[in-house]
């Protein structure tokens, strides 16, 4: 891992990130605003050289969660650390880079402009140049930056939050008002800096990007975390499994709600689709009944699928 302070200008520099110990740590971390719990005793490591994505619906606290990281918000009660030491004393070392939902970007400026200060800023900068390339802002590094379009702004946001050689970037909804082209530039941009080492942490609500980027998958909901695994575990700990097929002549659609472990049902013509908590079980039980299905397929479910059913299901525990 690089030191602190030990390089003004990195662009020379092949750093290896790859260090031991934990680059965030978060212990038993409380976060209230009057009666709303956003964050409550969150415990979470972060490892180096990590992806990470943080999901949950509207209000699980994913924002405060990266505030309190950022240390722009003070838990009330719970430690947070980066590396070790403050989150403050990271971030004026250099070691954190950030792109925010909310940040405002200054205005009378243009896009090279306002890069260049972060970079000046930056204990560790990398030249304007390579960070304008980078962000795909080459092209309108003139052009000021109260003209720009929603997914230019997030580009901009994303340059600032890669001006110097950090070993944590964190980013909060990146890519949104990104179309398509740009989104998939973003993420190629971002799986560099991931591959040279560095720990990445991203908020975001398309769980394909999750799926398709992150090595590890945090599922936050009221302030806890409901699930932390790999996309693949994520998917597997919602534990349902869809099961389809086609059967010929009439379907006793009652003999097929009977059947064990099955949590829907849905038949249209002669297709019948089924979601079950136990497969094996099921599709056992469904020749049991001496039926023969066609074109049987059993798949999991995708990530949102997952995240849908995990956070449903907890709503529903609570509600007991
Ligand atoms: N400054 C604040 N004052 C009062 N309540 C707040 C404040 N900031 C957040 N909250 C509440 O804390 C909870 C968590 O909010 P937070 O913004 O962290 O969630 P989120 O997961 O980022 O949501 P979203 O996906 O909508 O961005 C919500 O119930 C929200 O209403």
């Amino acid at each position: 891992m690089t030191t602190a302070g030990t390089t003004t200008d990195a662009s020379s520099a092949t750093t290896a990130h790859a260090p031991a110990g934990a680059v965030v740590a978060f212990e038993r971390v409380t976060k209230t605003y009057g009666a709303v719990k956003a964050v409550d005793a969150l415990d979470l490591d972060l490892h180096p050289g990590e992806t990470v994505a943080l999901l949950g619906p509207n209000g699980a606290g994913k924002s405060t969660t990266l505030d309190l990281l950022l240390g722009l918000k003070r838990p009330d009660s719970g430690t947070v650390t980066l590396f070790g030491t403050s989150p403050r004393e990271a971030i004026v070392a250099g070691r954190v880079g950030a792109m925010l939902q909310s940040g405002g970007l200054m205005e009378g400026v243009t896009v090279a402009e306002l890069v260049r200060l972060a970079c000046d800023l930056h204990p560790r900068r990398y030249p304007v140049d390579e960070v304008l390339l980078r962000a795909g802002l080459t092209g309108i590094a003139d052009r000021k930056v109260d003209d720009l379009s929603g997914g230019q702004a997030q580009r901009v946001r994303f340059a600032l939050a890669t001006a110097g050689d950090s070993d944590l970037i964190v980013l909060d909804e990146p890519t949104t008002g990104m179309d398509v082209t740009t989104r998939r530039a973003f993420w190629a941009t971002l799986r560099e800096q991931a591959e040279q080492g560095r720990t990445v942490l991203f908020a975001t609500h398309y769980l394909e990007e999750a799926d398709a980027v992150a090595d590890r998958v945090l599922v936050l909901h009221r302030g806890r975390l409901l699930a932390d695994g790999t996309a693949a575990e994520i998917k597997a700990k919602a534990g349902v499994r869809r099961i389809s097929f086609a059967l010929d002549g009439d379907i006793d659609e009652a003999a097929l709600r009977a059947l064990p472990f099955l949590t829907t049902l849905d038949v249209h013509g002669q297709t019948v689709r089924i979601r079950s908590s136990d497969a094996d079980a099921t599709v056992h039980a469904l020749y049991g009944l001496g039926l023969y299905p066609r074109n049987l397929e059993v798949a999991g479910l995708g990530l949102e699928q997952a995240f849908v059913a995990l956070t449903e299901a907890e709503e529903e525990a609570r509600q007991w």
